[in-house]
């Protein structure tokens, strides 16, 4: 395996306490992955420490990517859809993130993003408002937003939740065909039965690793109990390596 994405010995914290606790491993290059764990296990945290939005507070996060080779898609809740902005222009938000903001774009850009709305199955909805648009709807045009931003390196927080299953279906679909494309995805889900199915890497985490490799080797029932079992012995006020920090007896 060629590793694109190095973590070593990566520590994530907020106002010192930890969310991500020494993490080591890699991503190979075109590499399908998919992150699951507890809820507050840290999955988020560690999406937006891979594509550098946080500092780590100890170890690293590796590699030779610049920031517009990461294709972001957030959680639905981090998104303010009142905002006054058409479905077109959301799509070709797709294309700023890789020109940079004054960045030229022309006619065949917005052809494209007609295209990326086409291929999500949003043909006809360019002029729409994002707020009028129902959550499956919004969670496509997101995609669309991503087809045209064309990115080596696909990060997604919980793409499928709050959708239905034709639309997880279509959603799927456009994930397996990034992967056939040589790119690399790495997805938060809370799906087992989706991780299962679509994703041949799985990187569990509940703060800590619990493992990393073949989905059907690390999600064992042994695994998501070992998960479970650390989720409810969190301190959420613990500091950071209290264990390394603390003065010899
Ligand atoms: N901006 C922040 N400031 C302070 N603490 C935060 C912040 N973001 C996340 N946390 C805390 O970090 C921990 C991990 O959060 P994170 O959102 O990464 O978990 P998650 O695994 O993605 O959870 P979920 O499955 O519920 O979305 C939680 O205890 C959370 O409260």
């Amino acid at each position: 395996m060629t590793p694109l994405i190095r973590l070593d010995d990566l520590t994530i914290a907020y106002d010192r306490h930890p969310a991500v606790h020494h993490v080591s491993g890699a991503f190979a290059a075109g590499s399908l992955t998919a992150i699951a764990g507890p809820n507050g296990a840290g999955k988020s945290t560690l999406l937006k420490a891979i594509m550098g939005e946080l500092r780590p507070a100890e170890g690293r996060v590796e590699h030779r990517l610049g920031r517009a080779e990461f294709g972001y898609l957030p959680q639905a809740a981090e998104i303010d859809r009142r905002f006054p902005i058409s479905v077109i222009d959301t799509v070709m938000l797709g294309v700023w993130k890789t020109r940079g903001a004054f960045g030229r774009v022309g006619p065949a850009d917005v052809k494209r993003a007609g295209e990326a709305l086409a291929a999500v199955g949003l043909d006809g909805f360019g002029r729409r408002h994002v707020g009028s648009l129902s959550a499956g709807q919004f969670q496509r045009v997101l995609f669309a937003r991503l087809l045209l931003q064309d990115a080596g390196v696909i990060l997604l927080d919980e793409p499928f939740t709050a959708i239905d299953a034709r639309t997880t279906r279509d959603l799927v679909e456009l994930v397996i065909r990034w992967h056939g494309e040589g790119r690399t995805v790495i997805a938060v889900l809370h799906d087992f039965e989706l991780v299962r199915a679509h994703f041949p890497k799985t990187l569990l985490l509940a703060r800590e690793l619990v493992g990393w490799g073949p989905t059907a080797e690390i999600m064992s029932s042994a695994n998501l109990m070992k998960a479970r079992a650390m989720a409810e012995r969190w301190d959420e006020d613990a500091a950071a390596c209290e264990a390394e920090e603390a003065p010899a007896a």
